[in-house]
């Protein structure tokens, strides 16, 4: 039995204050014994004082980035040892507008993956297509790729315990999000993907993710999906009634 896990990524929105307002009324909010791991996606300026101020709570922080090496000459890059030392425990990699934006590769993401994991936290690996690329039926192959790339050379064992997330770039942020159904048929070909490369075992384990315009009216369409285990959410994250509402929705 795979445990849901709500994650938002509020990108590069709030201020320090803003964003220690939210996680105070969030955090003591959470549905008690909550069945959901809830976690809180936070630009790294924040990541410090919201690691502090969820220390002990069921609600946990992420990054919405990192880079591979730990330490040496890469200015204005942010560690993935310094992020794990703050109490962080997710990170964000491989979004697709830090591919787009950023020109980040799969080669990147897989060693961003490998630091993370190295560090002792979950790399929550974003994948997801085009409109252009659905629409031309390169979907499943698409997406294969993105996943074999992003996990070549990790463990059975360091597979089954990450995240990935499906967000079809066409449903970022546009309000279409994608059907349930069709959401769940990509979440099976990363599942399968998974499978091939890793074994059943590790694939019935790994969580994934849907992302793309989910709000809390229709999270739960998505949850009662066979193959997707939780959201990732950009919009609706950014407002702790929304956020809840997300977690009520799924507990
Ligand atoms: O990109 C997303 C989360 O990473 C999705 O954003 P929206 O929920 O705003 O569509």
């Amino acid at each position: 039995m795979r445990k849901p896990i709500i994650a938002g990524n509020w990108k590069m929105n709030k201020t320090a204050d803003e964003a220690l307002t939210f996680i105070d009324e969030v955090k003591n909010n959470i549905p008690a014994n909550s069945a959901v791991d809830s976690v809180v996606g936070s630009p790294a300026l924040f990541l410090q004082g919201l690691a502090e101020a969820t220390k002990g709570t069921e609600l946990k922080i992420s990054a919405q980035n990192c880079y591979f090496e730990n330490a040496g000459a890469f200015t204005g890059e942010n560690s993935p040892a310094a992020i794990a030392d703050l109490g962080v425990q997710y990170v964000i990699i491989g979004h697709s507008e830090r591919r787009e934006f950023f020109h980040e590769t799969d080669e990147d993401v897989n060693k961003k993956a490998k630091a993370i994991i190295a560090n002792g936290m979950t790399p929550i690996v974003c994948c997801g297509e085009t409109l252009e690329q659905r629409e031309a039926g390169e979907t499943e192959d698409w997406i294969k790729g993105q996943v074999e790339n992003a996990l070549d050379g990790l463990t059975e064992e360091q597979v089954a315990n990450l995240v990935v997330a499906y967000e079809p770039i066409w449903a970022i942020g546009t309000g279409k999000s994608s059907s349930a159904t069709d959401a769940d048929e990509t979440c099976f070909v990363v599942r399968k993907t998974i499978a091939d490369k890793f074994g059943a075992d590790t694939a019935n384990k790994v969580r994934i993710q849907y992302g793309g315009s989910v709000k809390p009216e229709n999270i739960k369409e998505y949850m009662a999906q066979e193959n997707i285990d939780g959201a990732l959410v950009g919009g609706a994250s950014l407002e702790p009634k929304s956020f809840l509402a997300l977690l009520e929705a799924v507990k």
